[in-house]
C-alpha cells in the first residue's frame, strides 16, 4: 500500500463494515478487490478469523458519520470520570454505597477509552486533501504524538493501586481525566455541525460551570470534613443530624453553597477559619472568571442573535430613527411597521444576497436552486426551460414583499425590471384604481412588456398598467440588464414572454401591426444570405476550374519546349542552304514548318481568327488589340533575331564537326553565365515571350473582365492547331 493509499471514497462507511462482515474486502474504488474475489471463491471457513483480519485493516474518514457520531459517544465516559471520580474520593457515602455500579462504570469507561485509542490509530488524515488510508503510516504517526502520550496515561492501570490504599481511594483513577481533549474534538464537531450553534454554545458553557459548581462543592464537604462537620457556620452542618445525614442532601447542600459563591448572587456564611478564607478566597477569584465567561458568552450570543436578524431583515431601528428625523405621516410609519411585522413574522428573508454572498459560487448557486426553483419552474415561460437558464436566473432574483394595497407599477413609468410571483394575488387595475382588468397570481408574472423592447409596442419602454397587491405579495424582480442577459442565450424563452407581451398589447391596441415586415424583412436577409452563399460556391468552383486550366497549359508548354529542342537539335543535322532557306521562308511565313506558321499566327492575331471573334474584338474597342497587337510585335521580332542567331550557330556547326563540339561546350560554360546569349535557346526566348504575351493579355483580361472568355477561346482555338500541329509531325 502506498502512502497516501488513494483518494477517499465518499461511500457509506457502513456499508464498508457491512461489506467486510460478509467476508469481502471493499477496495478504494468501492468494488470488490482481490481478498473479496478470493474470499468468494473460497467457502467461508474461518469467518471469525477473517472478521478480525478485516477489522484491522480498517480506516476511518474523520470527515465521515461513523466518527462524528463516536466522538458524542465518548463524551460520556469522559464526563463520567470528571464528575464521578471527585465525588466518590470527597464523599464517601456515595462512593461505598454504590460501588459495584461505580466499578462497573469505571471498566466500561475504561474499554471506552480503549476502543477510543484503536479508533484513533484507524483514523485517516488529510494531507495535501487526500485521506492517508496507510495503517503502518498512520499508526507510526499517533505513536509519536502527543495524542498517544496522553491516552497511554490515561489508560494506566492505576488501579491497581487500590490494593496498596484501598477501595476507599478512587482517587487513583485521577489520571483518567487526561482525556479531556476528546471532550473538546467532540464538542467543537457537534458546534460546526449544529443547525443551533447559539443554543449549544450556551448549553456547553452550562456544562462547564456546572463541572466546576460540582468539583467546587466536593472540595468544599471534603475541606468541611477536614475541618469538622458542624464546627462552625461556614462549614457542611453536622452529619449526625438527621436532617444533614442523607447523602442526597449533602450533595445538593454543597452544590448550592458552590453555586453561590461562583454566581456572586447568594449571601455565604463568613468563614471563620484560614482554610476556609483560602477556599473562598480561590473561589470568588474563579466566580469572577467564571461570571465574566457566563456574560461574555450569552452577550455573544445575544449579539450574534441580533446580528442574525439585521442581516435576515432591514433594520428596522435605523429605519425608524431615519422616519422620526423627518418628521413622516403617522400613516406611512404604520403601513412600514405592518410591512417589518410581516417580515418578521412570516420569515420573509430580504437579504438574500448578502447572507450568501460569503460562500463560493456553486454551493450558491445550490442552494438558490434547491429554494427557488420550486417556484421558477411553476412560471409557465421557464417550465420547457434547460436547467442551467434557471440556475443562471435564480442567483439574479431578488425577493421583494409589497403590502396591500401597495402600487408594485405604475402605467405610464419606465420599466426597469420584471416580477415573478412566488406568493400572493395582484391585480392589473385601471387609472381608477378600482376596474381590475385581471388578478395574476402565484407563478405568474408581469412587467416584462416595458423591458422587452417588442417591435410595434406604442408604449415603448414605458409601464402598459397600474399592478397594485392584493394583499401581502412575495415577488421576484428581475432586473432588465439580468434579463437581456439570460434570454440572449435562450431564444426560446424570448420568444415566449414576446408572444405573451404582444398578446396583451394587441388586446389593448397598443401594437401597431409590424410583424409580417418584420417577418419580410427576416426573409429578405436570409434570401440574401442564401443568396451570397451560392455566389460564394460558383466563384469557389470557378477558380478550381481556372487553375487546372492554368495547369493543363502549364504541362502543354512544356511539352511544346521539349518538342522545340528536338526540333532545333533535328536542325542541325539538316543541309545549312536549306535550313537557311527553311528558316527565312518561315519567318516570311511561307514556310512549310507548321510550328513556325503557327508563331506566326499567332503573333499576327486576328488575322486568322474566324469572323465571330473579330466582330467581337472590333466591339471590344481599339485598346484591347493594340495591347495584343503590340504583344505580338515584340515577340515576332524577337524571334526574328533569335531565328538569325540559331542560323549562324548552325552555320558554325556544320563547317567542322568538332569545331561545332567545341562550340557547344564554349556555349553550354557561357550558357551558365548569360541568359539569352545561350545557344539554341532562341526557342526557350521564344516561349519566354509568349509567356510575356499571354501575362499581358492576362492583364488585359483582368482589366476588360467580357473580353476574358473571349480571348480564351481565342487562345484555346490556337491551341488546338498547335496540337494538331505537333501530333501531325
Ligand atoms: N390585461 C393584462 N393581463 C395580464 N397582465 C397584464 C395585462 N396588462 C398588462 N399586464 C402586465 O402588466 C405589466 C405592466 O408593466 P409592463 O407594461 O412592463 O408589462 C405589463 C404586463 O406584464
Amino acid at each position: 500500500m502506498d502512502k497516501t493509499g488513494g483518494a477517499s471514497i465518499r461511500g457509506n462507511q457502513w456499508q464498508r463494515l457491512l461489506s467486510w462482515k460478509r467476508g469481502k474486502k471493499v477496495t478504494e474504488d468501492g468494488e470488490d478487490g482481490e481478498n473479496g474475489v478470493k474470499d468468494e471463491a473460497k467457502p467461508n471457513t474461518n469467518l471469525g478469523q477473517k472478521l478480525k483480519v478485516k477489522w484491522t485493516e480498517l480506516v476511518f474518514d474523520p470527515a465521515e458519520k461513523f466518527y462524528y457520531v463516536w466522538l458524542q459517544v465518548m463524551i460520556f465516559p469522559i464526563i463520567y470520570n470528571w464528575v464521578i471520580i471527585i465525588l466518590r474520593t470527597c464523599f464517601t457515602t456515595i462512593a461505598f454505597n454504590y460501588l459495584t455500579v461505580w466499578m462497573t462504570l469505571d471498566y466500561v469507561a475504561d474499554l471506552m477509552y480503549l476502543v477510543d485509542m484503536i479508533i484513533t490509530v484507524h483514523t485517516g488524515y488529510l494531507d495535501q486533501g487526500i485521506l492517508i488510508k496507510d495503517l503502518a503510516h498512520l499508526k507510526k504517526r499517533y505513536l509519536r504524538s502527543k495524542h498517544f502520550q496522553r491516552d497511554l496515561v490515561s489508560l494506566l492501570p492505576t488501579d491497581l493501586l487500590y490494593f496498596v490504599f484501598g477501595l476507599e481511594t478512587p482517587m487513583v483513577r485521577i489520571n483518567r481525566l487526561v482525556r479531556i481533549p476528546r471532550l473538546d474534538e467532540a464538542l467543537d464537531r457537534m458546534e460546526t455541525r449544529t443547525s443551533y450553534p447559539n443554543t449549544f454554545r450556551i448549553t456547553k458553557l452550562m456544562i462547564y460551570i456546572f463541572v466546576l459548581i460540582h468539583w467546587n462543592a466536593c472540595l468544599y464537604f471534603a475541606l468541611s470534613s477536614y475541618i469538622g462537620f458542624g464546627s462552625d457556620r461556614w462549614v457542611y452542618p453536622n452529619i449526625s443530624k438527621p436532617e444533614f445525614a442523607s447523602m442526597r442532601r449533602q450533595y445538593f447542600y454543597c452544590f448550592w453553597f458552590s453555586a453561590q459563591i461562583f454566581t456572586t448572587v447568594g449571601d455565604t456564611p463568613l468563614p471563620k477559619r484560614e482554610e476556609e478564607y483560602l477556599f473562598m478566597i480561590a473561589d470568588l477569584l474563579i466566580a469572577v472568571l467564571v461570571f465574566a465567561s457566563i456574560v461574555g458568552n450569552v452577550g455573544n450570543v445575544i449579539t450574534s442573535l441580533r446580528d442574525r436578524d439585521n442581516v435576515f431583515f432591514p433594520n428596522h431601528e435605523l429605519v425608524k430613527a431615519y422616519l422620526r428625523s423627518h418628521h413622516i405621516s403617522k400613516e406611512l410609519r404604520q403601513r412600514i411597521d405592518n410591512w417589518y411585522q410581516h417580515l418578521h413574522i412570516n420569515k420573509k428573508i430580504m437579504r438574500e444576497k448578502e447572507i450568501l454572498e460569503q460562500l463560493p459560487l456553486h454551493l450558491r448557486t445550490e442552494i438558490a436552486v434547491s429554494v427557488h426553483l420550486p417556484t421558477l419552474s411553476k412560471v409557465t415561460i421557464f417550465q420547457s426551460c434547460e436547467k442551467s437558464l434557471l440556475e443562471e436566473l435564480v442567483l439574479k432574483l431578488t425577493p421583494q414583499v409589497f403590502s396591500p394595497g401597495e402600487y408594485v407599477c405604475r402605467k405610464g413609468d419606465v420599466g426597469h425590471e420584471m416580477y415573478i410571483i412566488r406568493e400572493g394575488k395582484l391585480a392589473v387595475v385601471a387609472d381608477d384604481g378600482v376596474t381590475e382588468y385581471a388578478v395574476l397570481t402565484d407563478s405568474n408574472f408581469f412587467g416584462e412588456i416595458s423591458i422587452l423592447n417588442i417591435k410595434g409596442n406604442k408604449s415603448g419602454n414605458r409601464r402598459t398598467a397600474n399592478i397594485r397587491s392584493i394583499g401581502y405579495s412575495d415577488l421576484f424582480s428581475l432586473s432588465k440588464e439580468d434579463l437581456t442577459d439570460v434570454l440572449s442565450e435562450f431564444p426560446a424563452a424570448k420568444r415566449h414572454l414576446e408572444e405573451k407581451g404582444r398578446q396583451i398589447l394587441t388586446k389593448m391596441g397598443m401594437l401597431v401591426d409590424t410583424g409580417e415586415e418584420n417577418e419580410g424583412e427576416e426573409d429578405n436577409v436570409e434570401t440574401k444570405i442564401n443568396t451570397l452563399e451560392s455566389n460564394l460556391e460558383i466563384l469557389q468552383t470557378k477558380l478550381a476550374r481556372l487553375m487546372m486550366e492554368l495547369e493543363s497549359s502549364n504541362r502543354k508548354m512544356q511539352a511544346r519546349v521539349e518538342q522545340l529542342e528536338l526540333e532545333v537539335a533535328a536542325l542541325g543535322n539538316q543541309p545549312l542552304e536549306d535550313e537557311e532557306e527553311r528558316i527565312k521562308r518561315e519567318l516570311r511565313g511561307e514556310g512549310v514548318g507548321e510550328e513556325v506558321g503557327w508563331e506566326r499566327e499567332e503573333a499576327e492575331g486576328e488575322e486568322e481568327e474566324g469572323l465571330d471573334a473579330k466582330v467581337k474584338k472590333e466591339e471590344q474597342g481599339e485598346d484591347g488589340n493594340e495591347l495584343t497587337k503590340d504583344g505580338d510585335g515584340e515577340s515576332t521580332k524577337s524571334r526574328e533575331g533569335d531565328v538569325e542567331k540559331m542560323v549562324e550557330v548552325d552555320k558554325s556547326g556544320l563547317k567542322d564537326p568538332d569545331d561545332q563540339e567545341k562550340k557547344e561546350k564554349d556555349d553550354s560554360e557561357k550558357n551558365k553565365d548569360k541568359g539569352d546569349d545561350r545557344p539554341g535557346k532562341g526557342d526557350g526566348a521564344e516561349i519566354e515571350l509568349e509567356e510575356e504575351k499571354e501575362e499581358k493579355s492576362g492583364e488585359v483580361d483582368s482589366e476588360e473582365g467580357g473580353e476574358t472568355a473571349e480571348g480564351d477561346s481565342e487562345n484555346k482555338d490556337m491551341k488546338q492547331k498547335d496540337e494538331g500541329q505537333t501530333k501531325k509531325e
